[in-house]
This record gives structure tokens, sequence and C-alpha cells, in this order.
């Protein structure tokens, strides 16, 4: 299993974002802002969306990537922390947030 999550993903987003780096595709984004970082959002969720109903099981995966990073330019870019998404999951199961915290943890 890749040793990566979502975490580390958020880190790197808001570290390119705000780089001058003329080759970041993340860079790109927050300087075009929300709403082209929303369409490309609704573009690979379009798209995993075919992936899935065509069978495409690779395709899924690729596609799901290129939606979770776009998905989180779109957090990023309004001001919303992963930690507050799954503080909301969270609060859906009934646990609150220091107890979701402490599970994810393994205390
Ligand atoms: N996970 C991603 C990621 N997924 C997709 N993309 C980029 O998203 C862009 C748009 O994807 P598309 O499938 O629409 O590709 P496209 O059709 O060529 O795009 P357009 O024609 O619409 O411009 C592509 O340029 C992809 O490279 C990503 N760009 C960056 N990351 C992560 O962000 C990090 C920093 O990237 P940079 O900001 O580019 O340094 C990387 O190391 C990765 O961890």
């Amino acid at each position: 299993m890749a040793d990566f999550d979502l975490k580390e993903l958020e880190r790197i987003i808001a570290e390119r974002g705000n780089s001058q780096d003329v080759g970041s595709w993340t860079a790109k984004l927050f300087r075009a802002g929300t709403p082209k970082a929303a369409q490309k959002l609704g573009e690979e969720a379009v798209e995993t969306v075919i992936a899935a109903v065509g069978g495409d099981r690779d395709g899924v995966i690729s596609e799901s990537a290129d939606l979770l990073y776009h998905w989180m330019v779109v957090l990023a870019l309004s001001g919303v922390s992963l930690e507050e998404v799954l503080d909301e999951l969270a609060r859906r199961t009934g646990r609150s947030g220091i107890e979701e915290k402490a599970a994810r943890q393994g205390d």
C-alpha cells in the first residue's frame, strides 16, 4: 500500500500553490482561482463517472486520483481544511471530532 495520505497532499498543494514555479499546475490553478479549479474538479468527476460506468477499473483509479487532487485544490482555495471535512464526516457517524481523530491515530 502507498505510504501517502491526503494530509500529505494537502501540505504539497499549499506549498506548490503559493510557489512561483511556472511549471507548477497547482500554482497555475491558484492563480486562476476557484472558478477554473472548480471547473477542473467537475471535469474529473465526470471522467470518473464515465470510467466507472464503462467498467474501466484502471480509469477509475487514475481519474479518482485526478478528482481527489482537484477537490483538494478547491478545498484550499475555499479556505477549508481536510480536517474540517473529516470532522463533518465523523459528526455524521455520531462520533465527535476528537474521538474520530483518536481513532485515526490508533489511540
Ligand atoms: N496529483 C496531482 C495531479 N493530478 C493531476 N494533475 C494535473 O492536472 C492537470 C489537468 O489534468 P487533465 O487530466 O485535465 O489534463 P489535461 O487535459 O492535459 O489538462 P488541460 O488540457 O485541461 O490543461 C494535468 O496537468 C495534470 O498533470 C496534478 N498535478 C499535481 N498533482 C500533485 O501536486 C504536486 C505538485 O504538482 P505541481 O504543482 O505541478 O508542481 C505533484 O507532485 C502531485 O503530487
